[in-house]
This record gives structure tokens, sequence and C-alpha cells, in this order.
């Protein structure tokens, strides 16, 4: 065996012959000539081996950043991986419902593409020399490499590997488990702590089981569908990739499940934004840039979240507050009230829905829920900002028949024409009659349940009635109390004007 001193000298001397050769070759042959070499030479590599490689490096820039086609790519391959390779990778997502095998290093898998036979190789560069790197990823410099006849060139440039990105991009969205997160109150973000605490969303919501008029709601999937689609025409116009929905009705009428609705059917992130926890308009800009794209970015109960009606208004006061205020230990409790809560101001939320940080990241959708639509600032509201107006509304029949199907699993029964009648007459919300169709006991079947229904239907309407005598009699009782005492102040003016004729005649008399 050779021994480390004789590798080295054995090395040495092979470097020396290989120096002289090259020193030969550049002395002795001129450049023109070196040039022409070089060039037959190349002809005869490409006449021996007419393919073509392409490299897609999985780190790229200054290696950090993993590369968005290097991840396109792999889950493109996913399919041919799991078929062909003989040593795969498993990755296990959607909290242990979906396996994901790509292939590793060394292994090659072919694709087919308009008849064109192509080879797909997964490879990794090993660093040549050993160090010890603060980067974790030093070492880890998988790559894929594409193999196809270089008549094919045009072709696989400019349409397959688009081809290959747009598959690879639409498995990835598909397949990724998706998160519902919530801000976090602000207790000093380090750099580690994302702004944003996040679990798994799994709403079971759908636009199927959400009970609203068809037409309705075909016109909400509609729109989605035509956003979702819509990234060039965004882009043609001048408009940031963003689109606001305002929700609003009554407490039960399917708010919340229409957002969760939303979210499953664009496969989107939900970021529920608690408006109160926020500091201040920068926070809010913070939280803004920490959304990805593909996702929903909701504000439940808007006109709770903020005072946004009167905050002009609370402003002045302030001001005039801090006039009177002289005691230093009052304006120290002030001023740490004043810390705690939230100082979001209502063109700050404006600026966070359409202002200029609104527009990076793209493909968002706003969504603010309100029970009650005329308290809200109509800057707020208007479109630009929230484009769709949605009202969630009481049950009616279209919308029960699919609370009925959802719960009981019937499309049609003979208690359907009296619900219907009863719905059109009263208002209960979905919530309500969701209750009610739900069996209570093992036992418990249709029949029973759409009984159930019409009492309850029967009893809210009976309430609605009692309610609207009790109001009016309490109209009629105001009523009366203000027509009482305009004919005081009438007869107080006659008695008035009647003690100044007497007086003025007195006056006279006297
Ligand atoms: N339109 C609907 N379709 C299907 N289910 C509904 C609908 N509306 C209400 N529900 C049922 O009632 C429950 C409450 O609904 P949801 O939370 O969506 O109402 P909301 O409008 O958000 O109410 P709030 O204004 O109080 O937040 C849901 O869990 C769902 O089961
Ligand atoms: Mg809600």
């Amino acid at each position: 065996m050779m021994g480390k001193g004789e590798l080295w000298g054995s090395l040495g001397s092979a470097m020396a012959s290989i120096m002289f050769v090259w020193a030969m070759y550049q002395n002795y042959f001129p450049h023109e000539l070196r040039s022409q070499i070089r060039r037959r030479l190349e002809k005869l590599r490409s006449f021996l081996y007419p393919y073509i490689q392409i490299t897609f490096p999985e780190f790229q820039g200054d290696g950090f950043e993993r590369s968005k086609a290097f991840v396109a790519i792999e889950r493109y391959l996913d399919k041919s991986s799991s078929k062909q390779a003989k040593r795969l990778r498993a990755k296990i997502v959607q909290d242990c419902e979906l396996i994901i095998l790509s292939m590793q290093e060394s292994e090659e898998v072919t694709d087919e593409y308009q008849g064109i036979k192509l080879w797909w190789a997964c490879g990794k560069n090993t660093p040549d020399r050993q160090s010890i790197s603060y980067y974790p990823r030093e070492d880890e410099k998988r790559y894929f490499k594409l193999t196809f006849h270089k008549k094919y060139r045009e072709i696989i440039t400019n349409t397959y590997l688009k081809h290959v990105l747009n598959q690879g991009k639409a498995i990835t969205i598909n397949d990724r488990q998706r998160k519902l997160h919530t801000n976090n109150k602000n207790e000093g973000y380090s750099y580690r702590r994302s702004m944003w605490s996040s679990v798994v969303f799994e709403h079971p919501s759908t636009f199927d089981t959400l009970a609203m008029e068809p037409n309705k709601k075909q016109e909400i999937i509609d729109d989605l569908i035509t956003f979702s689609k819509a990234k060039d025409y965004y882009a043609r116009i001048g408009k940031a990739w963003k689109r606001g929905y305002l929700l609003y009705g009554p407490p039960g009428t399917g708010k919340s499940s229409m957002i969760a609705a939303m979210a499953n059917f664009m496969k989107y992130d939900v970021y529920d934004l608690e408006l109160t926890s926020v500091k201040d308009n920068t926070e809010l800009r913070k939280l803004l840039i920490d959304t990805s794209s593909k996702s929903i970015i909701v504000i439940e109960d808007i006109d709770c979240s903020l005072d946004l009606t009167g905050q002009r208004e609370k402003q002045k006061e302030e001001k005039e507050d801090e006039k009177d205020e002289k005691d230093p230990v009052k304006q120290e409790i002030k001023k740490m009230e004043e810390k705690k809560s939230s100082q979001v101001t209502l063109s700050g939320l404006l600026n966070f829905i359409d202002g200029l940080w609104s527009s990076c990241g793209g493909e968002r959708l706003f969504v603010f829920t309100t029970n009650y639509v005329e308290k809200l600032d109509p800057a707020l509201i208007r479109t630009g900002r929230m484009d769709k107006h949605i009202e969630l509304s009481y049950c009616k029949f279209d919308a029960f028949k699919v609370l009925a199907k959802n719960y009981l699993n019937i499309e049609s029964h003979d208690l359907y024409f009296n619900i219907g009648r009863l719905l059109d007459e009263t208002n209960m919300t979905p919530a309500d009659v969701a209750e009610n169709l739900m069996p209570k006991a093992s036992g418990e079947d249709a029949d029973i349940c759409l009984e159930r229904v019409i009492k309850a239907i029967e009893k809210a309407k009976e309430d609605a009635k009692l309610k609207a005598e009790e109001e009016a009699k309490a109209k009629a009782a105001e009523e009366e109390k203000a027509r009482a005492e305009r004919a005081e102040e009438k007869q107080k003016k006659k008695d008035d004007q009647c003690n100044g004729v007497v007086k003025e005649n007195g006056e006279i008399a006297s």
C-alpha cells in the first residue's frame, strides 16, 4: 500500500508533468491554433454527445433562499419519482395524512413531453473541504439536472420548463397544510419570534355546507374564481392583486362560516387579526408585511375592534382633557392606560387595506365582518377597500334545504312546505335552525327534528309578535307622552299670553 509520503511524491510528479505539457502547449501552439483546436474538440464532443443539460440548484442568491424552481421541480417529479426511483425521501404533511415521496440523490427518472423524452437526475454537491460552518445548509447543496436532446432546445426552454414550474407550483399549493394565524400581543417582538402564532387550519365549512340563497352563493364563488385567475389583469390595470369583502348581518347568520368556506375553497391561509391587540399603526403595517400571499386577512366585528366612528372627536376630547389635567400622578396613570390600549387609527386601518404596503406579496383577500354595517365609517367600506358587500341574513327556505341536507341528509319531506311558509313569516337565524335540526338523541329521526324546527319557528314567530306588540305599546305610550307634553306646553303658552294681556291691561289701568 502506498504511504502518505509516497502518495504526495507521485502526486507532485504528476502535477509537474501536467504543468510541463501545459507550458509546451501554450508555447508551441499559437493562440489562433489553440482556439481552432478548442472549436474542433467542442464539435466532436457535441457530435459524440448531442445532449443539453440544465442544472437547477436548491439554493440561490446568497445561499439562504431555497430556490422556488427547485421546490416546484421536486413536486412536479414526485409522481414519476415514486414510480421510478429506487431510493426515496419521505416527507409527511397535513397532520400525517399525506406522504410526499421525492427521489434521493444519484437517482434518475424519465419524463415525456409532447413525445419528447427527457431525463431528470438529482445530485448533490459535497463541499471539497471540511469546514465548520455557521450556516447549516453548507453541506446540503442538492440540484436537479435536466438532460434532453439538443434538437428540442426551443420547445424545452420555452414551454416545457414553464409547464413543469406551473404544475409543480399547483401541486405545492394543493398539498400544503394550511394555517390559521392570529397576531400575538405585543410584548416586544424578538427577531426569532414571529408576529403571528399559528395552528393548522381545519375548519369543515365549505360552500356546500353553507346555507344561503343559491344564486348569491354562486355569485360569490364566481367572484373568487375570477379573482384567483386575475393576476395579469390586476397588473395590467395597475392595481394591487387583492380584494376586500365586507360580510354583514345579524349574529348567527354564517359570517364566520363563510370565511372558513372561502379559505377552504381558495386553499388560502387565514390571518385572524385581533385589532385591539395591535399597539399602533406601525405595528399594524409590520403585521401586514409578515403575512404570506394566498391568504385571507380577517378582522371580525370591525365595529367593536376600534372606535371607527368617533375617533376624531375622541382625540379632540383627549386634548382638552390634557389641558385640564395638571396632577402628575393622574397623568402617569393615563399614560400607562394609553400604552395598554390600541392606538390604531382609522387612517392606519385604511392604509393597511389599500396603502402602498398592502400590495406587497399579492393575492390576498381582506374580509371584515360586522353586525352593524350602518355604524362603519363610509371611507372604510367604500369600493376599492371593501369591493363586495355581502349580506348574510335570516334563514329562508333555500337556506333551510341546505341545512336539512347537511344535518339530516334529506332532500325533501312532507313538512317542508309548512316550514317554508313559516320561515317566510318570521326571522330565524341559520344558527337557530341548525341547532333545532341536529338530532339530540340516538333515536331521533328526521320527523322528530323537523317537528322541533316547526315548534321553534312558531315560538320565534310568537315571540316576535309579542315583542312587536310590546314595542308598539311602548311607542304608543311614548307618543301619548309627547302629545301630552306638547298640549301642556301649548296650554302654558296660552296662559302666559293671557297673563301678559292682563298685566298689560293692569298696567294701563294703573
Ligand atoms: N349560513 C349558514 N350556513 C350554515 N351554517 C350556519 C350558517 N349560519 C350559521 N350557521 C351555523 O351556526 C353557527 C354560527 O355561525 P357563524 O359563527 O358563522 O355566525 P356569525 O354570523 O359569524 O355570527 P356572529 O356575528 O355572532 O359572529 C355555525 O357554527 C354554523 O353551524
Ligand atoms: Mg362570527
